[in-house]
């Protein structure tokens, strides 16, 4: 029994959740059903005041296995995930061995499956090793048990124009979609934060808006001419917003994500030469902070997605130079947008159950059901829910967060609300803020 949840931002209500899903719902006053008669292992909850969303669904993380299970493993990247309130994940292709075959992708669904925190949707790489060079076997990853959708070779640009239209051309006969991360090499050879001027001010060689413009604007216009689906990978900057904006306009399917951290922090940080702070893309101005707030209220950005990107200290803990880009993030993501988009007033509760889950299903090409599996609270839908206690606030802290790594931008920051519990198909893979 769910007592007092508020789904949506709506009414409070009662929920029952029973056999994995909602049994019965009734609004608050009324008599329904109660505790009495329920099946066994009913969770019975206290959750007044809570707010209840559809499980979380993340494009973008990296779970490091197989080959870097010091920085994470699936195992330990799907707890944090269950924690942050997630139950699906998409992992991304740069492991190693890359993500490239069916074998792998199948390795890594197995992993997610035994783990049992939340699913595990592995994305494909879409060139053998990440190389740039030729197109892995697209088709044999999407036939695999794993059933792969999404394909990027992020960490890297598909640079190469003819290579990325093949690409998306091959993935069209099963509704894939190429997930790009937008960045002309050459433009950002040897850059180290932002191109602006906290880099000219620091003396660091910067990474200019324009790489990720150039190659947004260039595959959306792929897309269009190929009648495929184009996603752009942690857009950044406030130019990157315009053009999506523009591709929608004209009808292409083109889709974006934005992370937590570029929703939340400048590159006026790196003055600090903290390497936690560095980040593919770079942070970037309070303009592009302030545009990309607005493309996720109005749609222009579909969803947000963490980039949750591990990585051991020897990686990290080093001079800036030779640090490894990349943020935790599974676990404050939430609290991140309720912090920039909730509070603020840009998204209410309804925005964010459909920017954190039902869009990046719907792109991630989850089946229908699941896709479909929050439009109000229904009798029959499958509970896959998590509960956020929206009141409190949270200091981070590095030490007692459930990834193997320690890169978190946010620690010693105070952060809003905490999520109480996670549910898997009416399971519970997280109750009382602590996983199951
Ligand atoms: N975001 C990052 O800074 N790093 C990512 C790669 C990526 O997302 O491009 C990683 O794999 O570490
Ligand atoms: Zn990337
Ligand atoms: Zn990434």
């Amino acid at each position: 029994m769910l007592r007092r949840v508020r789904p949506l931002g709506g009414d409070p209500v009662d929920v029952l959740l029973a056999d994995g899903v909602v049994a019965a719902w009734r609004p608050p006053g009324s008599t329904g059903p109660d505790s009495e008669g329920l099946p066994a292992g009913t969770a019975i909850l206290d959750t007044d005041g809570l707010i209840m969303l559809p499980g979380l669904v993340d494009l973008h993380t990296h779970l490091r296995e197989p080959g870097r299970e010091d920085a994470e493993t699936v195992e330990s990247g799907t707890r944090a995930a269950a924690l942050g309130g997630y139950t699906t994940v998409f992992a991304m292709a740069n492991t190693n061995p890359v993500a490239d075959t069916a074998g792998v992708v199948e390795q890594v669904w197995r992993l997610g499956l035994d783990a049992g925190h939340c699913d595990v949707r592995p994305v494909g790489a879409v060139t053998v090793g990440l190389a740039g060079e030729r197109l892995a076997e697209l088709g044999a990853m999407a036939t695999s048990a794993a059933e792969v959708r999404v394909f990027s070779d992020d960490g890297h640009c598909v640079s190469d124009a003819l290579l990325m239209r093949r690409a998306l051309e091959y993935v069209r006969a099963f509704d894939g979609v190429i997930a790009q991360h937008a960045e002309e090499p050459r433009l950002t050879a040897g850059a180290q934060m932002n191109e602006g001027v906290v880099a000219a001010r620091l003396g660091l060689p910067g990474w200019p808006a324009v790489a990720e413009e150039a190659i947004i604007a260039r595959d959306a216009l792929l897309a269009g001419h190929v009648g495929s689906r184009l996603h752009v990978c942690h857009v950044s900057t406030a130019g990157s917003v315009e053009l999506i904006r523009w591709a929608k306009a004209k009808g292409w399917q083109v889709t974006a994500e934005v992370t937590p951290h570029h929703l939340l922090l400048t590159d006026d940080l790196v003055s600090s030469y903290d390497p936690v702070f560095k980040v593919n893309p770079p942070l970037r101005t309070a303009e592009d902070v302030a545009a990309l707030r607005a493309g996720l209220a109005d749609g222009t950005i579909d969803c947000v997605a963490t980039d949750h990107a591990p990585h051991a200290l020897e990686d990290k803990e080093t001079e800036w130079a030779a640090a490894r880009p990349g943020m935790l993030g599974l676990e404050t993501a939430l609290s991140v947008v309720m912090e920039t988009m909730v509070i603020p007033g840009h998204l209410d509760w309804a925005g964010v159950a459909d920017r954190m889950a039902l869009a990046p299903a719907r792109i991630g090409g989850l089946p229908q059901p699941a896709a479909q599996r929050w439009s109000s609270i229904a009798v029959g839908a499958p509970a896959t829910v998590t509960l956020l206690d929206p009141s409190p606030w949270r200091v981070v802290e590095a030490d007692t967060l459930a990834s193997r790594s320690r890169n978190t931008p946010y620690a010693g920051r105070s952060l809003p609300g905490a999520i109480r519990a996670t549910f898997l198909r009416g399971r519970p893979t997280v109750l009382d803020g602590k996983v199951v």
